[in-house]
């Protein structure tokens, strides 16, 4: 199948878009799967420059990359449509009407053409513990799991708690991954030149093996390879020390350990994150935002270009900060909670690339962020919602 002109290949989907990637190119085009509306130019231009101008420069402090709308033929829609329907999962066919307008972007799986590329992927969620659950030591994301149980989303809870993983501890990091490794649900996939290889339908001993086939000799260097790349720069290159496979057994209790350096990834990822905190103090008005529309988005936008914002400087980072108000950086903040981190490694030299030096191999590596796009405020108002839920199970769970 070709699209303007080039050979595409079926990537992966998710609620939102189908991304593609682009025979013989390094980007992607994610088609926008349109949900009983005409997705509208200013609506699509709106949230690609949300992207480019405010979430890539705040999680990365520079312009790592940047998105693109871009138009296609109706012609070439209707036979994608054809040609997607026996790829895409069943489950998925439900929203099968998509856009003229697509997003072009850069392909975060593959960072070497020609040769073996892998990509794990992880949805690391929410990694401090909120104000609301303080009280109780459980975070966000190891309440929600009753809440999965319950609506039957999951079958069995994990044991991987965010708080591990953006600990900066490194004992507490390689539970994390292990535990996302045993049960990964949506928040771990492993990508081999673009496939899923591993994901929540595989079986775990498949892991081992998948790992081991080349590059490392056991799962817990490769775990190891991924702490050091979440705690490192993303532009250093670095030697691996392989540290002891400990087994520490999660406690019943979520807690944060604040070792993250702070020109690290996931401490850059969690100060997005940690931006909701100071507007947690100021209880939220839940008639003034029932609204679904992304006007705050163009406002925003303007308002940057009028006072010449720009989030790659750290001085008006912190302006920005100071004066957005504090809806806007909620939202922001629920994005970083969402998004994805995608960590792809080849053995190919690149030299753009840094590298992790094990023994005597060079693995060069690139850490990315998909699923940057601005969402509703309605966010804000499941949120509190599902927060009061949350507590209620857990009432219920405690008195049981
Ligand atoms: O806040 P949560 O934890 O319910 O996050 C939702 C995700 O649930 P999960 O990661 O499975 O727990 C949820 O993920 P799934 O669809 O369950 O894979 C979506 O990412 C949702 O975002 P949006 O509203 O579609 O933009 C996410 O919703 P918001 O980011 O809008 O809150
Ligand atoms: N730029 C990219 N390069 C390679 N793969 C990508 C890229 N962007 C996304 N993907 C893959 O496609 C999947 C779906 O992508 P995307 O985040 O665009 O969908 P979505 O519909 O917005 O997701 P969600 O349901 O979380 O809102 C991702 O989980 C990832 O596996």
């Amino acid at each position: 199948m070709s699209l303007l002109g080039k050979r595409i290949k079926y990537i992966n989907e998710g609620n939102a878009h189908i991304v593609l990637h682009v025979i013989d190119t390094d980007y992607v085009i994610r088609i926008i799967k349109e949900n009983g509306v005409t997705a509208n130019i200013n609506t699509i231009s709106n949230s690609v420059n949300y992207v480019n101008l405010v979430m890539v420069p705040l999680v990365f402090g520079f312009n790592k990359y940047r998105h693109e709308v871009i138009e296609l033929p109706p012609e070439e829609i209707v036979k994608l449509s054809i040609y997607l329907k026996d790829i895409r999962p069943k489950h998925r066919l439900v929203k099968s009407v998509f856009s003229k307008y697509a997003i072009k972007a850069p392909n975060l799986a593959i960072i070497s053409s020609n040769s073996e590329n892998y990509c794990l992927e992880l949805k690391p969620k929410e990694g401090f513990l909120s104000e609301s659950f303080k009280k109780i030591s459980k975070c966000y994301y190891c309440l929600k799991q009753h809440l999965k149980v319950d609506e039957k989303q999951i079958i069995c809870k994990t044991d991987y708690c965010p708080l591990d993983l953006f600990s900066g501890d490194h004992i507490r990091m390689k539970r994390a991954l292990i535990n996302l490794i045993k049960n990964p649900q949506n928040n771990l996939k492993l990508f081999q030149n673009e496939n899923i290889v591993y994901d929540e339908k595989s079986n775990m001993e498949d892991f081992e093996d998948l790992i081991t086939k080349n590059i490392f000799s056991s799962v817990n260097k490769f775990n190891d390879f991924i702490i050091a790349i979440l705690l490192n720069d993303g532009i250093s290159n670095l030697i691996l020390k392989e540290s002891p496979d400990l087994k520490i057994v999660k406690p019943n209790y979520c807690y944060e350990s604040k070792n993250l350096n702070a020109n690290s990834f996931l401490y850059k990822l969690l100060a997005i994150q940690m931006v909701s905190e100071t507007f947690e103090s100021q209880p939220l008005n839940l008639n003034t935002i029932e609204s679904e529309d992304l006007e705050y988005v163009p406002i925003l936008i303007t308002s940057m270009k009028e006072n010449n914002i720009d989030l790659t400087n750290e001085i008006h980072r912190k302006k920005f900060m100071d004066t957005t108000n504090s809806k806007d950086l909620a939202l922001i903040s629920a994005v970083a909670k969402d998004c994805s981190v995608m960590i792809s490694y080849s053995l190919t030299p690149n030299d753009k690339l840094p590298f992790v030096k094990i023994d005597n191999t060079d693995v060069y590596y690139s850490v990315s962020v998909t699923d940057l796009e601005p969402k509703s405020p309605k966010t804000l108002v499941k949120r509190q919602k599902t927060e009061r839920k949350l507590l209620e199970i857990y009432e219920k769970l405690l008195n049981s």
